[in-house]
């Protein structure tokens, strides 16, 4: 059967598994106490966590999926990966999913994995847990078409043991699961942005569209789930320190959700394997049921003349 499933059902299927299991390597780094903290660049960290679960997911995947291009935010290690780190099972109820036409005969070569092991690094250093996600998207020559994005924090303080965590996912003309999908409320506009990469244009963004709440959280794919569940209208982000594989599996979500991302400028991101890796002209995503349109064209100028 899992063979006989078509490849988008099947790479899917894999990240979830991934995904769970890079959640646990991410919990147990954290209970351990030593994150290993390396500088990347300004305002920009990697811990052990970021490292060891991207070698979860990329192996995992490489092996299952050897001719699939896979790139990953922390970059190839040539560390061994432990043996209970490479899960290579996947989740059956993906597998019975009936796919639509035009993702049936998709091609090796016409994928791209964009990983992020731990999207919400700075959050995950100063304890916001629950702010952090794992994030597999899956692209499908220019466009994201599968998401996973796995929660390894959510319920954490109420729930025990295996209870801890949920994955949400979304394909393109399937749909998605794992949560409930929620319209956000009536009358009101509550945007949801960075609290650890804020910058003036940023702030300007956000002061032209006027919200009546301001959701200032970690991590793009936290801030994904706060629209798909009802708890904002937009993610406002008009900065370019996002990248690809930051809005891979969150725009293939909130999609399937009927919700939209792109750009400050209203373009969609290109996910190819040539693509560059930076999301230079910002991020704006609506929940389903918004007019995106209106977002962009209340933004101010200094956001058009700041990010190409
Ligand atoms: N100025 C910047 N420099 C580096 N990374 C940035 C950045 N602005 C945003 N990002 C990255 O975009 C993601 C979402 O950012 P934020 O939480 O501020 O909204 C984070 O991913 P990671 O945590 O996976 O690195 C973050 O590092
Ligand atoms: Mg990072
Ligand atoms: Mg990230
Ligand atoms: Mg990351």
């Amino acid at each position: 059967m899992a063979q006989s499933a078509p490849l988008i059902l099947r790479l899917v299927a894999s990240s979830i598994t991934a995904v769970n299991r890079a959640g646990k390597i991410i919990r147990d780094i954290m209970n351990e106490g030593d994150l290993g903290i390396v500088e990347k660049g300004k305002n920009d960290l990697q811990t052990e966590a970021d490292r060891s679960a991207q070698r979860c997911i990329v192996t995992s995947l490489s092996r299952q999926f050897p001719s699939v291009t896979i790139i990953g935010e922390e970059g190839p290690s040539n560390c061994e990966v432990p043996a209970d780190w490479v899960v290579t099972d996947s989740d059956p109820q993906i597998l019975q999913l009936t796919c639509p036409k035009e993702l049936l005969d998709v091609k090796d070569h016409e994928v791209v994995i964009w990983v992020d092991p731990l999207d919400g690094t700075s959050e995950y250093t100063q304890g916001l847990l629950d702010h952090v996600t794992v994030l597999v998207g899956i692209a499908v020559g220019d466009r994201a078409v599968g998401g996973v994005i796995h929660q390894p924090y959510y319920n954490y303080k109420s729930a025990s043991g295996d209870d801890v965590g949920r994955t949400l996912w979304g394909i393109t003309g399937i749909g998605t699961g794992g949560f409930n999908p929620q319209l956000p409320p009536e009358g009101k506009r509550i945007i949801t942005t960075t609290r650890s990469h804020s910058n003036t244009v940023v702030q300007a963004a956000l002061d032209a569209l006027q919200p009546d709440e301001i959701l200032r959280v970690g991590g793009a794919g936290h801030k994904v789930m706060l629209l798909m569940e009802g708890k904002a209208h937009a993610y406002v982000f008009a900065s370019a320190g996002c990248k690809r594989w930051d809005t891979c599996a969150p725009e293939a979500i909130l999609v399937a959700t009927g919700g939209c991302l792109t750009d400050m400028h209203g373009n969609k991101y290109c996910y190819n394997k040539d693509t560059c890796h930076q999301n230079v002209g910002g991020v704006l995503a609506t929940a389903k049921g918004q007019d995106h349109g209106w977002y962009l064209r209340n933004l101010p100028d200094t956001v058009h003349q700041t990010l190409v």
